[in-house]
């Protein structure tokens, strides 16, 4: 039976292009998660201003007060003084509660931006760990780095100070302009004319914002992906002697990050200016008109004083504003990039709820029968696998062989579903791969891959992280141990094996115990970072316990053991074999020697299944692989 896939790893990421009204309607979401908070928030800056903007009337009358007092008799300036008096107290108690209420509009608006934060960071972290490997082959993890850090950090600050200015301004306006139009229409309009003006000329200067923005962004992205790739790699760069060149190359990326910076800079500062002009024309225009409306004698000083209170209490929202403008753009920038990625959907489908459970132990004697049917495979539309169909008796020990390139390790990635076939189908143990939850399915292949990763904690703790992700998924727990691995162990009392036991023994057969003992602190030394404290064969020896200590239904080394010598490597394989009773085990190597016990070797050429058969059967036969294992041979001959 063939089953077509639609997808196919690609070279590039497929970044999902999420449209304006997409992204503002997931924005909404956030918005909505935490509304009570933004609610209350509101509440308080509506005190907030309620409160402050009561202000310009008590200094406004009180001015009115002195103004009127000038002849007055002294027991008319005495009361006139106790009037001023009190309400000077009142502008205190009105300052003082405007100040409290300041302070709980931005804690409230602040904490809701934090929750916000946090939820996007640990939803954009889960869904990456669904990714598979076409999407982090393609991103440079600096530049996924600073979506996960820089881009969320931006997100949070457009909520929290967007969501502050543009409520404070809007509530300050509203009190405000309502005040200013009880007191003298006309000279509200002579304020608010030249707004419309001001505003329209803002409009380019905030798209060249917005771009501007994407740019100094993507512009980071870059530098934290060039450091993170050379510190990766600083042995090479150091053994090419190319740190002069790479300092050239950071500096060119800094110097550009620094120009766009400047540019940036100068659009912010243009936009600055004219909000700054926006928020004192008022200022102006009172001062030119009103000033001749009091000298005219039409105009009440206090209410003059009072106005102009309102013009200067609407200067700091409206000044506010432009660093909203920045903030927003930025954060809708941050926002689009975040998209890319939440909205970057895995190649690999998990069935979830329909998923079939794999077959348990007590329904079959022997585990891991592994079936290829008709597989093809393409990376990013170049063939890779063709046509394979082979079959893997559950329990037996195999090996695939071929040259480089040849599509050994894509098949087995195959396998662990890291990708899906382009056409054809796997099945373990009669149950299609799609249909497998895919946890359950990778918790049941112990992969030791061509390259080990080290975490960089210690050697017990890179060991025991297969485990740990065991004992974290409680559905994944009830396996038992194998009876192979309970004779070799003893079981407890109740039947059980102690973690430490099961510890102890995958670090035996991957005969690791004697570089243990030559540590001081054991399974507790740390390995630093990818384990660069440790030797290659120690690196791949640790990685092969870490797959171990799981108990899997399949093991898979790819060239895992082409660190170890030829000694070491008889005793492992010795040693797996018996551990994997019952189980399947499959090798990937470019070394013969091993191959003579193996129950069959699979030879790949050019992506195609080319012989099968035992090591005898396949040097007999005098195809491909007898003329690599005879070419092996000769080379080991002039090398001794
Ligand atoms: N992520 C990828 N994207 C695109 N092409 C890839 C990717 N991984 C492998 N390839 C290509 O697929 C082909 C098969 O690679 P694969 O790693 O499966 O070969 P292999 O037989 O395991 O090689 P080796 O013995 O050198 O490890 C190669 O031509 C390789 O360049």
């Amino acid at each position: 039976m063939s089953q077509s896939s639609s997808s196919t790893p690609t070279s590039g990421p497929r970044l999902a292009s999420v449209s304006d009204r997409e992204r503002r309607k997931i924005l909404w979401g956030y918005f909505k998660r935490y509304r009570g908070l933004f609610a209350a928030g509101a509440i308080f800056l509506l005190l907030t201003n309620g409160l402050a903007l009561a202000i310009p009337q008590q200094l406004g009358d009180a001015v009115q007060l002195m103004r009127d007092s000038v002849g007055a008799s002294a027991e008319q300036l005495a009361e006139t003084r106790q009037q001023v008096i009190r309400a000077a107290m009142i502008i205190i108690a009105l300052a003082i509660g405007a100040g409290i209420a300041r302070v709980y509009s931005r804690t409230t608006i602040f904490n809701a931006g934090r929750h916000i934060e946090f939820d996007l960071r640990n939803e954009l972290y889960t869904h990456l760990a669904r990714l598979t490997p076409s999407f982090f082959g393609s991103m440079p993890t600096g530049d996924i780095t600073s979506r996960v850090t820089n881009d969320v950090t931006y997100v949070r600050l457009l909520f929290a100070i967007a969501f502050l200015h543009i409520v404070n301004a809007i509530v300050a306006y509203t009190i405000g302009i309502q005040r200013m139009v009880a007191l003298d229409l006309g000279l509200t309009l002579w304020c608010l004319a030249p707004l419309p003006l001001l505003l329209l000329g803002m409009r380019s200067i905030i798209r060249a914002l917005f771009e501007q923005t994407k740019r100094v962004q993507a512009e980071l992205s870059n530098m934290s992906s060039r450091v993170q790739e050379n510190l990766s790699g600083v042995d090479v760069i150091k053994a090419y002697t190319l740190q002069d060149r790479e300092i050239d190359d950071y500096s060119e990326l800094n110097t550009t990050f620094y120009e766009e910076n400047v540019k940036l800079a100068r659009i912010r500062a243009m936009l600055n200016a004219m909000i700054v002009l926006i928020a004192n024309v008022g200022t102006l225009v009172v001062l030119v008109v009103g000033a001749q409306r009091v000298i005219a004698g039409t105009m009440e000083l206090g209410t003059f004083v009072e106005f102009n209170g309102y013009v200067v209490a609407l200067a700091f929202p409206t000044i506010a504003l432009g660093w909203v403008f920045a903030v927003w753009h930025r954060g809708l920038a941050a926002f689009e990039r975040i998209c890319e990625v939440s909205n970057y959907e895995p190649d690999v489908a998990d069935p979830g709820d329909l998923a079939e459970k794999l077959p348990t132990a007590e329904e079959h004697t022997a585990l891991g029968h592994i079936e290829f049917d008709q597989v093809n495979f393409a990376y990013d539309g170049s063939p890779v696998l063709k046509d394979i169909s082979l079959s893997i008796p559950a329990g037996s020990t195999v090996a695939i062989v071929g040259k480089t390139g040849s599509g050994k390790s894509t098949l087995v990635k195959l396998l662990a579903r890291l990708y899906d076939p382009t056409s054809g189908q796997i099945r373990v143990d009669g149950v299609p791969l799609p249909q497998a939850p895919l946890r359950e399915l990778r918790s049941e292949i112990g992969f030791v891959p061509q390259e080990p990763f080290l975490f960089s904690m210690t050697i017990g703790q890179n060991i025991r992280f297969g485990l740990d992700a065991l004992q974290f998924d409680e559905s994944l727990t009830r396996r038992a141990p194998t009876a192979p691995l309970i004779e070799r162990l003893g079981s407890g009392t109740d039947g059980s094996i102690s973690q430490q036991d099961r510890i102890d023994q995958a670090v035996k057969i991957a005969a690791l115990d004697g570089d243990l003992e030559a540590f001081d602190k054991g399974l507790d030394t740390l390995v630093g970072e990818r384990g660069v404290t440790l030797s290659g064969g120690q690196k791949q020896r640790t990685t092969i316990a870490r797959a171990l200590l799981t108990d899997p239904r399949i093991l898979i080394l790819d060239d895992a053991l082409a660190s170890v010598d030829t000694q070491t490597e008889r005793r492992i394989l010795d040693q797996l074999k018996e551990l994997m009773h019952g189980r399947t085990s499959i090798l990937i190597t470019h070394r013969f020697n091993a191959l003579s016990r193996v129950d069959c070797i699979f030879v790949l050429d050019q992506g195609e299944l080319v012989e099968q058969g035992t090591h005898d059967a396949l040097v007999e036969k005098g195809g491909l692989y007898a003329e690599m294992y005879a070419r092996q041979k000769l080379r080991e001959q002039l090398e001794s």
